[in-house]
């Protein structure tokens, strides 16, 4: 059976998207996603989206990691579900209803509100999440916030010397995490500005995180790191504006890219 597929990417983090809103796909388990996201031997990608119906809003994505496991929230793949999608949509996902629209070269996107209760990001028990009192080497007392999907954030003075490459895969397994964690390591660079490198829960290091970027403006605005409500949070693959309005909703706007479109055999490997 041959399914067809869309390449997409946000800011360099990318995507294969499955629409299955009217024929529906076969069952996807963790393995077969993980062979589909495989770059050596599948098509390639950092997250697998698979869009269906939805009995509570337009539609339904469904976000599969790398490593197959499936998660609540992807920032970029919302942008770029949006630019596949063409107009202004209702989206739900895992961590819960977002809402979409086209805009410019991409999309801006309402992500919710932010939770910051220790049981909601989750943490494995009681803490205060705007300083935690943890520390792995150099990184120390950072934030967490769960923006539909769990994120720690460590600001620091110098986020290219962070070997993230090494210590993002221990702070992501860490017990204190019982679902796994993204770990986005930030270094404010003005009053409205931010440089961020994300190490993904079951994606590793990837270009741009779009979750990330919103949880570390949400952060530090918490924290008082910059002034107002609006910030510009740069990654590797580039900017995202972030604004967490007076009335608590997480705004997301940024580009958004069709790579190609092709279509695979599919294997179920369960
Ligand atoms: N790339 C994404 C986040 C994808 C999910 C994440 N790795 C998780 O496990 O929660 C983004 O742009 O937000």
């Amino acid at each position: 059976m041959r399914i067809p597929f869309t390449k997409m990417h946000g800011l360099g983090n990318d995507f294969v998207v499955l629409d299955a809103r009217i024929d529906a796909l076969p069952p996807l388990g963790p393995a077969t996603a993980a062979a589909i996201s495989d770059r050596r031997t599948g098509i390639g990608c950092d997250q697998l989206i698979v869009l269906q119906p939805s009995d509570v809003a337009d539609f339904q994505m469904r976000i599969f990691n790398a490593d197959g496991g499936e998660v609540e929230a992807c920032g970029n793949a919302s942008r770029a579900v949006a630019l596949l999608h063409g107009s202004k949509a209702s989206v739900e996902t895992g961590g819960g209803i977002i809402a979409v629209e086209p805009m410019g070269d991409g999309a801006r996107i309402d992500m919710g509100t932010p939770r910051f209760e220790w049981d909601a990001i989750p943490l494995a028990y009681a803490m205060d999440t705007l300083t935690m009192p943890v520390a792995w080497e150099n990184l120390e007392n950072p934030c967490a916030v769960n923006v539909g999907n769990p994120h720690v954030i460590f600001f620091v003075e110098d986020g290219t010397a962070i070997p993230l490459e090494r210590l993002g895969p221990e702070i992501e397994c860490d017990a204190l995490f019982p679902e796994r964690i993204n770990v986005n390591v930030a270094q404010v660079t003005g009053p409205a500005s931010i440089d961020l490198r994300v190490w993904e829960r079951g994606s590793g290091l990837t270009r741009a995180c779009g979750t990330g970027a919103c949880a570390t403006a949400v952060a530090a605005i918490r924290r008082g790191l910059v002034s107002g409500r609006q910030v510009t949070v740069t990654l590797p693959g580039g900017p995202l504006d972030i604004e967490w309005t007076e009335a608590g909703r997480i705004l997301m706007t940024g580009p958004a890219t069709t790579s190609f479109i092709g279509s695979f055999e599919w294997t179920d490997y369960a």
